[in-house]
């Protein structure tokens, strides 16, 4: 036994954990996929939707007057169980704070003329992708967890291999539609309550609750055509990052580095036309995991190029959920495991998050970093090596985008637009003078003196005053006066500091 296990059940329940995965979660969340598959198939084909959005929304506002009538006696919060959330932890404030229901799940319609899809906030990116790519059409940012939803990457942010040229998820929205702390609905844009507008990204749900989101359409191609390059040696690694993310060809740029000195960058392009002898339809359930593929370029020594069916490649960590599966299922990467289980994988991350014990908690706390730190592209080499220093934590995910120099809670550095690199860390850190709390201050603070910013889904040990350092509150604080949020919302910090989640 270790030092994480107080009894031999924890023992049981952290080592052999694949055990209730294989048998029960994989399953379920298999069914659980399908029920939700032929569901929201129906509801798009009926086009019953977009008749019950305004009554669903109404319902949204009728909630927010009874707790004015009633006396504004608790803050408010979403009523989506913090289980289901695409996070490590599990939101404390659920449980006190008024759970306002927003059950608001399905695509409202889609706009080729005016090149906009509309859609309801609990919508996810698994049901984009099938519901978009067969028309022909995608969004120009897919985050590639299929469960994160619309009103998740909105009010928190997300980011893709396409970001170094469309910028940040929020970057790529045209308008969203909100009830406000008095239970009016606003629609907002860069041309209609454009401070609203701007302040709604990074707000963690603390201006309003949002109802309705308009993102930009693009159209899709059938395959990505990808250009994999081993690279060796840190400066090497930087500079030809680099010089990837700054060329607007491309419009995948992505790198994993699975050493100081060795590292794939991936370029791609959207094609319909394909070399059939270079198809490789990594979706596929008996295919390798997508990071060992990528591993496996690193001994070819050469850039290899490759046709991926387009959905594939939105979702090519989804199977392996990066690589953090590898230590639930360590056999999952098996050949057998893959042709007779690989169709149920990957199980469902809000399973794995209700189901997990305390013991396990305590280890993923002790032994695991989860993070996404976002820094200045020019810090691309001093940043990996302080990580290497600190953490030692391998594969590194490597995600170029660029930041707009626009008003809200994320300052461009130097007031320019600015190329960023997402530098996200998921594993067991090696580094022997690792401590879960001190290391991941030390990067907080290396992070705000860089001008960067950590990604919120993440653990956060800053105090408020080094968080309102890292993140720019000027107008995020007027519109919480303007808009009375004070008795109707909590601030940022307090939903997504260490404090407020268990
Ligand atoms: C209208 C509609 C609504 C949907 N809503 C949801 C939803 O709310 N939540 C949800 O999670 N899913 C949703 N889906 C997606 C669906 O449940 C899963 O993606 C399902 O596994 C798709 O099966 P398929 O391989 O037959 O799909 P196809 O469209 O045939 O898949 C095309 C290719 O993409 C690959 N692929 C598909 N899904 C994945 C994946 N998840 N990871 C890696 N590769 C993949 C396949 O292997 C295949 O090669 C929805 C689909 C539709 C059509
Ligand atoms: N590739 C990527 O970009 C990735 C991004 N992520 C992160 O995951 C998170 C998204 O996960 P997901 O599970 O979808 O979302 P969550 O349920 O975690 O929601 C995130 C925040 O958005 C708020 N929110 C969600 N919907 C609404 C709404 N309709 N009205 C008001 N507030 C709302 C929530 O408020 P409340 O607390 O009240 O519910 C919560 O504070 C983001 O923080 C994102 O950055 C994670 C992995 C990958
Ligand atoms: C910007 C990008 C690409 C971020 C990707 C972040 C993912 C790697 C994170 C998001 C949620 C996340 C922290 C999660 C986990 C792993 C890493 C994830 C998937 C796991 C599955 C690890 C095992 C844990 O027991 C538990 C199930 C609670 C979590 C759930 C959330």
């Amino acid at each position: 036994m270790d030092q994480n296990c107080d009894s031999l059940s924890e023992y049981v329940l952290i080592h052999y954990r694949w055990v209730f995965v294989c048998l029960f979660l994989l399953p379920l969340s298999f069914l659980y996929d399908l029920w939700l598959y032929f569901r929201n198939w129906v509801v798009f084909q009926l086009i019953s939707a977009p008749k019950q959005h305004d009554n669903k929304v109404k319902f949204v506002q009728k909630q927010i007057r009874d707790w004015v009538a009633n006396g504004k006696k608790t803050q408010m919060c979403t009523a989506r169980p913090g289980w289901q959330t695409v996070c490590f932890r599990v939101p404390r404030y659920k449980n006190t704070m008024r759970n306002i229901k927003v059950n608001l799940v399905d695509i409202l319609e889609v706009d080729t003329t005016r090149k906009i899809v509309r859609v309801e906030p609990l919508v996810t990116m698994g049901q984009l992708t099938a519901t978009l790519n067969p028309l022909g059409w995608t969004i120009p940012v897919l985050p590639e967890i299929d469960d994160l939803t619309v009103g998740g990457l909105v009010m928190g942010t997300g980011i893709e291999s396409s970001s170094h040229k469309y910028g940040l998820f929020q970057h790529i929205c045209v308008s969203y539609e909100l009830v406000l702390s008095d239970g009016s609905l606003v629609k907002c844009s860069k041309n209609e309550n454009p401070e609203l507008f701007y302040s709604i990204p990074w707000s963690y749900g603390t201006l309003g609750f949002l109802t309705a989101v308009e993102i930009r359409l693009i159209p899709a191609k059938r395959y990505v055509k990808l250009t994999y390059k081993p690279l060796k040696g840190g400066d090497n690694i930087a500079k030809e990052f680099t010089t990837a993310s700054s060329n607007l060809n491309n419009e995948f740029v992505e790198g994993l580095a699975y050493s100081e000195d060795e590292a794939v960058l991936m370029t791609g392009v959207q094609t319909n036309d394909v070399e059939v002898n270079k198809l490789n339809e990594i979706g596929k359930w008996y295919k390798p995991w997508f990071f060992i593929h990528v591993r496996d370029m690193l001994k070819r020594n050469e850039d290899v190029v490759e046709y991926i069916p387009l959905r594939d490649y939105y979702h090519r960590h989804t199977r392996s959920i990066f690589w953090e599966l590898q230590d639930i299922i360590p056999f999952g990467n098996n050949f057998l495991f893959r042709i007779f289980f690989g169709w149920m994988m990957p199980p469902k991350i809000s399973l794995l998050k209700l189901t997990q014990t305390e013991a396990i908690k305590k280890l993923y706390e002790n032994n695991h970093v989860l993070q996404d730190m976002l820094v200045p592209i020019e810090t691309f080499k001093d940043s990996i090596k302080l990580f290497r220093d600190t953490f030692n934590v391998y594969p590194l995910w490597l995600c170029p985008f660029n930041l707009p120099n626009n008003p809200g809670m994320l300052r461009a550095k130097d007031s320019q637009e600015t190329l960023y690199v997402d530098i996200g860390l998921y594993g067991v850190p090696r580094e022997k003078s690792f401590k879960p709390k001190e290391s991941m201050r030390k990067i907080e603070k290396y992070v705000t003196d860089v001008q960067g910013f950590q990604m919120l889904y993440a653990d956060t040990y800053m105090t408020r005053e080094e968080f309102r350092k890292m993140f720019d509150h000027t107008l995020y604080d007027k519109l919480r006066t303007k808009l009375e949020c004070k008795e109707a919302f909590p601030e940022v910090y307090d939903k997504v500091s260490r404090a407020a989640r268990s």
